[in-house]
């Protein structure tokens, strides 16, 4: 979808405004500064701070933002045409809007009538009034004008004369961006395009356009809208929003400028958005959403054999765009469902040569089926993969053996005293070392016997910790009998790498797990210091 014009499309960002309408975002005022200087920082022309007159922390945050010294973004205050039956100057709102002290302003405004009448409760004209005399008087204070039409297409589709009628009022109040809303989020491509390409021939303003994410189209309306003449797209990092979202700049940036050849970030900026898409989910305190399209860890992951062989040969064969661009990376994971190839192409992602004719790739691949019939997986724990490649290819002394262990949970009927022991025995360089432990529950126990066993020879392993345990319970229908998969992820506190084991037996899964990870993460200490450490007699 190349359409090859090198227009540029300004982006109004709104993640402070509108994406703090989400449930569960919420910013605080140190958090919408760093927002803020990372915006800028990306070249984002508009940034929608908040609505002054809605809170003390908005209200501050013009405050402060005021001191920021930036390049490229300038910042909006939020608000709304003045009050029925009041006075412009005399709104309190419109004066709380002014003394937020940004150049620019945006102000939503009635188009729909229903809201006219049932919301607002005033006639068509009032309304009219209201949109005209709040975007003349803030021209007349020297402000920079972005009006947002609200539910401008649900409006055209009840009435087009008044929802045109309500666009035209406020270009000629001197609005310098009329924006279309599509506030409700269900309208499909064909309306947007139909109203945004009258209004670009009726009014002199420039045209921008707001969506919602309701019927899953607000990246598509955007660009839709870009097609039919509008000049801004508004929306909000990682599509934060009420309900279920706003337009998702992430995307919308993407394809502006890959798909519709628009220029929208200064040079350089496209091949940051997973940074900025990251960085916003940090202060959001989200975790990123890993199927996010273009920026998510999956959007270049691909799993299926024969799609993996295709893209050892020709990378576009399944890839849309180079993941580089956006500042993503390709990643081939393991499976049942692999072939030859994923076994080739993962080996290499880790530095090792393997051909597909080599029988090795062959017995590896067969081992990887075999216990994924069995439970494992190793698409999630890709240190265990790796491990077991290793192994495979490599001379592999063991750093440590298991002679036995043991777990035991002690309780007392009237709950006072509940505890786990465990004891390891290992055989490490040549020694036997028995360890007991106690913790919080069994697996827990186990974990710190096993590294009071080792830490002895391997010191460095303190530096290890448990970030994430999951157990997943395979074939519920065999009740407390089922197989049980367990995957451990672990943090060194640069890396992190996540193993898996499998048994019938909770305790011998995480076991597994366990081993996994301290005998992946001893490995690479080995290669990295490039020679072996001792090894297990
Ligand atoms: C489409 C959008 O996303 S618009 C942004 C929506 N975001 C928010 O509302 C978040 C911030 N809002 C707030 O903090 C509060 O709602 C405030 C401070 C703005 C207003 O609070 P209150 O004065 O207590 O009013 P409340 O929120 O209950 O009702 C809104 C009032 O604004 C009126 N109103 C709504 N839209 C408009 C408009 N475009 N122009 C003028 N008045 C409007 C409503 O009719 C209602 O007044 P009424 O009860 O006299 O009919
Ligand atoms: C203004 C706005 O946020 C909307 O109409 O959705």
């Amino acid at each position: 979808m190349q359409h090859g014009s090198d227009e540029a499309v300004t982006i109004y960002d709104t993640t402070l405004r509108d994406g703090a309408q989400a449930e569960n975002v919420h910013f605080s005022l140190p958090d919408k500064l760093r927002i803020v200087r990372k915006l800028d920082e990306l070249g984002i022309a508009y940034i929608e701070g908040g609505w002054p007159g809605s809170n003390p922390k908005d209200l501050a945050f013009f405050r402060e933002v005021s001191t920021v010294p930036l390049r490229a973004s300038r910042i909006v205050a939020f608000g709304s045409t003045r009050k029925a039956g009041v006075a412009v100057d005399q709104d309190p709102q419109i004066r709380m809007l002014l003394d937020a002290g940004t150049k620019a302003v945006a102000v939503f405004g009635k188009t729909w009538l229903l809201h006219v009448r049932k919301v607002l409760r005033v006639t068509p004209e009032e309304n009219l009034e209201m949109i005209r005399e709040t975007i003349a008087f803030l021209k007349s204070c020297g402000k920079e004008v972005v009006y947002d039409a609200e539910h401008a297409f649900d409006g055209y589709q009840e009435d087009p004369a008044y929802a045109l009628e309500c666009l035209e009022a406020a270009s000629e109040a001197g609005a310098d961006w009329v924006v279309l809303c599509d506030t409700n989020g269900g309208s499909l491509p064909e309306k947007i395009t139909e109203l945004t390409a009258l209004a670009a021939r009726k009014i002199s303003s420039r045209i921008g356009i707001h969506t919602h994410n309701d019927g899953e189209l607000a990246v598509a309306n955007a660009l839709a809208a870009v097609q039919a003449g509008a000049t801004q797209v508004q929306g909000t990092i990682n599509g934060y929003g009420e309900r279920t979202g706003n337009c998702n700049l992430i995307s919308a940036i993407a394809n502006l400028e890959i798909k519709m050849g628009k220029r929208v970030l200064p040079p350089g900026a496209l091949s940051r958005l997973q940074e900025l898409s990251y960085f916003v989910d940090e202060t959001a305190n989200l975790a990123p959403n890993p199927r996010a399209p273009f920026v998510g860890r999956c959007a270049f992951a691909h799993k299926g054999g024969t799609h993996v062989n295709a893209i050892g040969k020709l990378f576009r064969s399944y890839e849309h765009i180079e993941p580089e661009i956006v500042g993503n990376r390709r990643r081939i994971l393991v499976g049942e469902l692999s072939g030859r190839s994923n076994i080739v192409l993962k080996a290499k992602e880790l530095g090792l040569t393997l051909r597909e004719d080599d029988a090795r790739t062959r017995e590896a691949l067969q081992q990887v089926k075999e216990m994924e019939g069995k439970g494992y997986e190793f698409e999630a724990a890709d240190a265990s993969f790796e491990l077991l490649l290793r192994k495979r290819l490599l001379p592999y002394p063991p750093f440590f053996q298991l002679v036995e262990y043991h777990v035991s949970i002690r309780r007392f009927p009237a709950k006072e005293y509940e505890v786990s022991e465990a004891t390891v025995k290992l055989s490490v360089k040549g020694e036997t070392v028995y360890t007991v432990a106690e913790g919080d529950g069994p697996i827990h126990a186990l974990d710190q016997a096993l590294r009071g066993g080792l830490e002895r020879f391997y010191p460095d392993l303190a530096r290890v910790s448990l970030r994430d345990y999951k157990v997943r319970i395979l074939g519920p229908m065999a009740g407390t009998g089922a197989v049980t998969r367990v995957l451990v992820e672990s943090s060194d506190g640069s890396i992190s790498w996540t193993t898996v084991g499998v048994s019938t037996n909770i305790v011998e899964a995480s076991w597994e797990a366990l081993v996994d990870s301290i005998e992946y993460w001893l490995l690479r200490l080995e290669r990295l210091a490039g020679a072996p450490l001792p090894k297990a007699g």
